[in-house]
């Protein structure tokens, strides 16, 4: 007889300012995600639908292991809105207001302070092999339309600074810039906007998975980028399409706030789970 318990896999889903998440907790257990399930889970009319899936792991030497996909089966090295998501779920569930948590880029720490959950995303990667780039350059000065500034967090970013962010044509401008060969990993593209002191409105297409409501490791690229760029100071409010995020770049890394949703809990069934 089959072990009901295996064949069908719990999940839950949240999001964090309209970007929206599958999660998967796999501790105490081998890990379950696989690129073709990604797709599958990432499919919003045969599956669940989400903007990244993260998959939970016992840490080693971290109270949790993260792990995202995008819905086309690849592979992301960080994910900020997830991080802050899944940060809110495991310290509710151990009863602290810190947590480690090891992720491709390194180990993160998060913190719950008055209420809010902060990630640190980590320092910003700015030279051109750790984005990365195709060939030496500064990250300020590449030979793109629109002059973006490259920016690391763990995945790649190619920040735009625009008149109006909301103006853009997102579907028609950002595959190009994902795509293009400056970029062997491909890269997140941003587009934001000044529009008070050291308060931004930006926008994303994002690599792997298109158009978002919000993208946390972005908005920590896009207010690196601001600050590089002499727009602003170091603690930046991003307005994104699906609400507002915070930002701080202190010294010991790129801190992220903003608003955590739970949306419910479910099975995928055993019958979909065969069918990947
Ligand atoms: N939404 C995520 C980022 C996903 C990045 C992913 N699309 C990639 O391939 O790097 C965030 O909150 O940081």
């Amino acid at each position: 007889m089959r072990d009901t318990t295996d064949s069908r896999l719990p999940f839950l889903k949240m999001h964090g300012a309209g970007n929206d998440f599958v999660i998967i907790d796999s501790r105490g257990r081998s890990a379950r995600v696989t690129a073709a399930l990604a797709r599958a889970v990432g499919d919003r009319h045969r599956g669940v639908g989400f903007d990244q899936l993260a998959e939970i792991r016992d840490g080693a030497d971290s109270d949790i292991c993260l792990d995202f996909w995008n819905s086309d089966g690849s592979r992301a090295g960080a994910c900020g809105n997830a991080t802050r998501c899944v940060a809110d779920l495991v310290m509710a569930g151990l009863g602290r207001d810190a947590v480690t948590i090891r992720t491709m880029r390194g180990l993160l720490l998060a913190e719950r302070r008055d209420g809010a959950v902060w990630v640190n995303m980590g320092a910003p990667q700015l030279s051109w092999d750790e984005v990365p780039l195709a060939r030496e350059m500064e990250v300020t000065a590449l030979p793109l339309p629109g002059d973006p500034v490259a920016v690391g967090m763990g995945n790649p970013h190619a920040v735009h600074f625009v008149a109006d962010a909301g103006a853009v044509d997102l579907e028609g401008q950002g595959p190009g810039v994902e795509h293009d060969p400056l970029f062997p990993e491909r890269t997140n593209v941003e587009y934001a906007s000044l529009t008070g002191p050291d308060h931004l409105r930006m926008r994303v297409w994002e690599r792997g998975t298109g158009v978002t409501l919000a993208c946390g490791s972005g908005a920590c690229a896009t207010a690196v980028a601001a600050h590089l760029r002499g727009l602003t100071g170091r603690t930046v409010t991003l307005d994104l399409d699906g609400g507002r995020l915070l930002v701080d770049w202190r010294a010991d890394g790129v801190w992220l706030s903003g608003p955590v949703a739970h949306v419910f809990s479910a099975e995928f069934d055993a019958a979909f789970l065969e069918a990947v």
